[in-house]
């Protein structure tokens, strides 16, 4: 069995992780953390969780008592994991971090990002990016693995083949992307609250969202070069799922998307590329571990358009850190991730 710490265990990152694992026949979780619910039964916050985790209470972050643990989980605000990474590595852990922590590969592109210095620049070298889809190979010998952010995983996802196959014009990609409100936390805030994010649709940080550079990164390595990208992401009236349609110029007429995307994800159990002409929807795929795509090619003319849906707490955190867990101890990838999405 797999002894997991969680640090950040009240979120919803948390809970989804705990759900996850409740259901995984190899981990166990045997230490969860917060720092509001310290000493308060995991069930009394979290009912649905009543005769799965009746003995497990929330503790404060500590160090030495994650320490024992084979893997930490980290669901927690940026900044955090950089603080106790150092010292969990030292002691033989494994990392596995929700958090933009570990994404990006230059720590002054994360200082400007994310507003301060990086906290543990040392271990960027040998932080994998757990996009199991991408470094399938990398997360299996990993210690560090830094979990791709929600959007990033749909539009890379989504992407990744056009670019990798060299037959877009890398210079003008469009992201348009939606997201359910779940994307922005538990905690308290505003934008959140019932009255000011249902029945509504807005874009949001449409001059420069933190997951701009994280996208850009990515696709880089797919295309082997520079990209240009036009990425606005948009709150949408729903709890859960990112939908991200995305438009590129394709250079090479001839070649058939469809197949080009079926055989690239052929080996890629979470990712259901959908019969040609598709409009696959979030609630597709909520509460599951999937990305469905679906590529066009409107009136046969030079603009691509791809669909990507996951459910962002599952394919956009916690079910895509469990599908990095996996493959670190050498399990089948898809254990403990068969959820079928509830339509409903
Ligand atoms: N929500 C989503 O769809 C996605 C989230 N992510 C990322 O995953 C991480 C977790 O997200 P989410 O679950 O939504 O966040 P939440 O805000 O819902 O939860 C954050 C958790 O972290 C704990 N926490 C906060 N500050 C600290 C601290 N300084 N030290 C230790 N623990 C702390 C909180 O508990 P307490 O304050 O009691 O300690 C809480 O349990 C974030 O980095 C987020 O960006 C990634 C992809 C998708
Ligand atoms: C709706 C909403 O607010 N979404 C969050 C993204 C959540 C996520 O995946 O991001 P990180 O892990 O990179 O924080 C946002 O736009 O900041």
């Amino acid at each position: 069995m797999i002894k997991v710490g969680i640090v950040g265990g009240t979120g919803y990152t948390g809970v989804e992780l705990l759900r996850l694992l409740a259901q995984h026949e190899k981990a166990e979780v045997a230490l969860i953390t917060s720092r509001s619910e310290a000493g308060i039964g995991v069930t009394e916050l979290f009912p649905n969780l009543r005769g799965v985790y009746d003995a497990l209470s929330f503790t404060a972050p500590d160090a030495k008592l994650l320490a024992a643990c084979d893997l930490v989980f980290f669901a927690t605000p940026h900044g955090v994991a950089h603080e106790l990474a150092p010292e969990l590595l030292d002691k033989g852990c494994t990392l596995i971090d929700l958090s933009a922590d570990f994404r990006l590969q230059d720590k002054d592109e994360w200082a400007k990002w994310y507003g301060k210095a990086h906290g543990a620049p040392q271990l960027l070298d040998e932080a994998v990016y757990g996009l199991a889809e991408v470094n399938r190979e990398a997360i299996k010998n990993a210690r560090l693995i830094a979990v791709p952010g929600c959007y990033p995983t749909a539009v890379q996802l989504g992407f990744w083949p056009l670019l990798n196959a060299g037959i877009a014009d890398n210079a003008r990609l469009i992201a348009d992307c939606k997201s359910g409100v779940s994307g922005a936390g538990r905690a308290a805030n505003v934008g959140s609250l019932l009255c000011e994010a249902s029945e509504s649709l807005s874009a949001y940080a449409v001059n420069g969202h933190r997951h701009l550079p994280e996208i850009r990164q990515g696709l880089r390595l797919a295309a082997g070069g520079e990209v240009g990208l036009t990425f606005v992401p948009h709150l949408a009236p729903m709890i859960r799922g990112i939908h991200a349609t995305l438009y590129a110029e394709v250079i090479d007429h001839k070649r058939d998307l469809q197949a080009l995307y079926e055989q690239h994800y052929q080996g890629s159990p979470f990712v259901d590329v959908l019969p040609a002409g598709s409009h696959p929807a979030t609630r597709t795929v909520r509460g599951s571990n999937i990305c469905r795509i679906a590529v066009h090619r409107p009136q046969k003319g030079d603009t691509v358009v791809v669909l990507s849906v996951i459910d962002n707490l599952l394919k956009g955190a916690s079910g895509q850190a469990v599908q990095c867990m996996n493959l670190r101890f050498g399990l089948e990838e898809t254990l403990g991730l068969a959820q079928i999405p509830a339509l409903l």
